[in-house]
């Protein structure tokens, strides 16, 4: 009898009704839990969005897919150019965030990681404690930090070597028909390839391990997207479910580099102890190699080990791939849609050849790359103008005591977050004459009068290092796409050879048609979906095969 009432219980409470309104009822309590939990900011901080108040927050969250830049262009325009900071709503899992004006970047990014964290800041924004399967990112990201610049010119001929059998398996060898190609996906063909020389070595030639990174990277975007929708309260219980193709991937990808790093951890160890077989062997430079030689000058036994290290290059996949992949896209397309009276590409082209020649062997070396101004130029001008987030730079208060602001007296409590805008700072006409034009060699220009001067012209020590730093490495408060200050990506001397040796290659060893109307991304929130169905039209030059 107990038993027939309450299964008739059961059946009446579970109807599809029913459990909707809980789901909802559960769904609502739960972004009003998150929506007490967020840090408050000082009422003497101006707002942009729709307002505050519950009415408010919830109008924007809504707006925020649609309206973030329109308040982020409102605020830059009100308060950023007057030195004032204000507050940005933000995506309903996330607290609102302070946009702090350009001239105060170096009291944000001088304040100490103990105070505000970028590591608890990128940890938010992609919810890594779920999607990198519990790793610990600052060891990879140390390693980096350390390894990769000081390696760098000792792996440019294999980078190069990579770039040109990436790009002839793309583009092809056909010197007689143009091909239409999808540029995303032909960029997604030579880029994840070549920055995984730096990452694994030798096993960047594995396409399936490669394809594994890319699919990682995109499962990341879109679990973050999706976990950005939910209420923080609930990612416990959601995310795991949420992340479970991560595993799934990385599994599939260990049972290609698990064997890899076992030898490598095997040889290294012998090395270290002086086995006099491995007298004279070096291990391949990678960061397989710089997590085992940090792990092993730590005496931090635990982390020599196959699986850890192998989840432990996932963030870096994450930093690297995509971020490289759309500044190239938007690079190639901002190119091939100016003027073609100006002949931009034939002027690339003309200087690789030129700086090539110089090389002799047809081997870059550093300096012939650093030879690259207007290449530089034109990369550094598409970085400026066509930036893929609002926003690049962002911080986390995790003092217990909050911070504040002694030039405006605002205060930010523990949990808050601050940002600067990036989007306002490229486009603001005091800073970059004609803002929203591509003007490719923009800062070579700068660079190239200068070097003509006779030296008696070039005496003034400041003005010599204002020209040096128009560079596309050097980052300053006015220039963010690669952040600023001490956690500045780590990985863009690497993306300025990458990128350089890409298009001096295609440009010399292909031709392409102009577009002519620059295909637009969309915008959801502070980052772009790029135009992914772009396509150019290519041929291999006669003589180049
Ligand atoms: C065009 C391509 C790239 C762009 C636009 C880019 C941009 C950025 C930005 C904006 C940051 C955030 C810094 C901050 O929070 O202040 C960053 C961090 C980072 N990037 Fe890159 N990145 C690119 C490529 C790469 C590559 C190829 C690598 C590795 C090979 C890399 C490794 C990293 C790492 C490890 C960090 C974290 C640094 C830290 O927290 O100290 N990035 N990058």
């Amino acid at each position: 009898m107990a038993t027939s009432i309450s299964s008739q219980l059961l059946e009446s409470l579970l109807t599809p009704g029913r459990i909707a309104t809980v789901l909802l009822l559960f769904t609502v309590s739960s972004f009003i839990v998150d929506f007490t939990w967020k840090p408050r900011y000082s009422a003497s901080l101006p707002r942009v969005g729709f307002g505050g108040g519950v009415v408010g927050s919830i109008r924007n969250w809504v707006g925020y897919v649609t309206h973030f830049n329109r308040w982020v262009e409102e605020g830059y325009e009100k308060y950023t150019k007057h030195n004032r900071a204000y507050v940005v709503p933000s995506a309903p899992s996330r607290p609102q965030e302070v946009v702090i004006p350009r001239s105060q970047t170096a009291w944000l990014l001088e304040l100490p990681d103990r105070i505000l964290s970028a590591k608890e800041a990128h940890a938010d924004l992609m919810h890594g404690d779920y999607q990198f399967l519990g790793t610990d990112d600052q060891f990879p990201i140390g390693a980096l930090h350390k390894h990769l610049t000081r390696n760098l010119v000792g792996l440019i001929p294999a980078i190069q070597n990579d770039v040109h059998s990436a790009i002839d398996a793309t583009f092809g060898a056909d010197t007689e028909n143009w091909k239409s190609l999808n540029l995303w996906e032909a960029l997604l063909g030579i880029v994840p390839v070549v920055t995984n020389r730096v990452v694994v070595g030798e096993t960047c030639k594995n396409k399936e391990f490669v394809d594994s990174q890319v699919s990682f990277v995109d499962a990341l975007v879109r679990n973050s997207f999706i976990l950005n929708m939910f209420p923080k309260i609930l990612h416990p219980v959601v995310a795991p479910f949420v992340v479970l193709p991560n595993w799934w991937i990385w599994r599939k990808s260990f049972r290609i580099l698990g064997p890899v790093i076992e030898k490598r951890l095997h040889d290294m160890a012998r090395k270290a102890a002086g086995d006099a077989e491995y007298e004279a062997w070096e291990p391949e430079e990678c960061l397989i190699t710089w997590l085992i030689r940090q792990a092993q000058a730590d005496g931090a036994t635990g982390k020599l080990n196959a699986a850890l290290i192998s989840k432990s290059l996932l963030p870096i996949e994450f930093a690297a791939i995509h971020t490289t992949v759309i500044t190239g896209h938007n690079l190639l397309l901002d190119l091939l849609s100016s003027d073609p009276k100006d002949k931009y590409p034939e002027v690339l082209r003309e200087e690789s050849t030129r700086a090539l020649g110089a090389e002799g062997d047809g081997y870059w070396t550093k300096t012939g790359l650093s030879n690259l101004y207007r290449t530089d130029s034109a990369i550094r001008e598409s970085m400026r103008l066509s930036h893929f987030a609002t926003a690049l730079t962002h911080r986390k208060v995790i003092a217990k005591e909050g911070i504040t602001n002694a030039a405006e007296g605002w205060h930010v409590p523990q949990g808050g977050y601050l940002m600067l805008d990036l989007a306002g700072t490229h486009h603001d006409p005091d800073l970059y004459p004609e803002p929203h034009a591509y003007d490719p060699l923009r800062f070579s220009r700068v660079r190239e009068e200068y070097e003509t001067r006779p030296k008696e012209e070039k005496s003034d020590p400041e003005e010599a290092l204002r020209v040096k730093r128009l560079g596309m490495v050097t980052t300053s408060d006015a220039y963010l796409p690669f952040s600023h200050g001490r956690h500045a990506c780590p990985g863009r001397f690497f993306v300025a050879h990458e990128l350089k040796m890409i298009l001096a290659y295609l440009l010399r060893n292909y031709e392409i048609k102009p577009i002519a109307e620059r295909p637009k991304p969309i915008w959801i929130g502070q980052t772009i979906v790029p135009p992914i169905d772009a396509k150019i039209e290519i041929r291999r030059r006669k003589g180049t095969v």
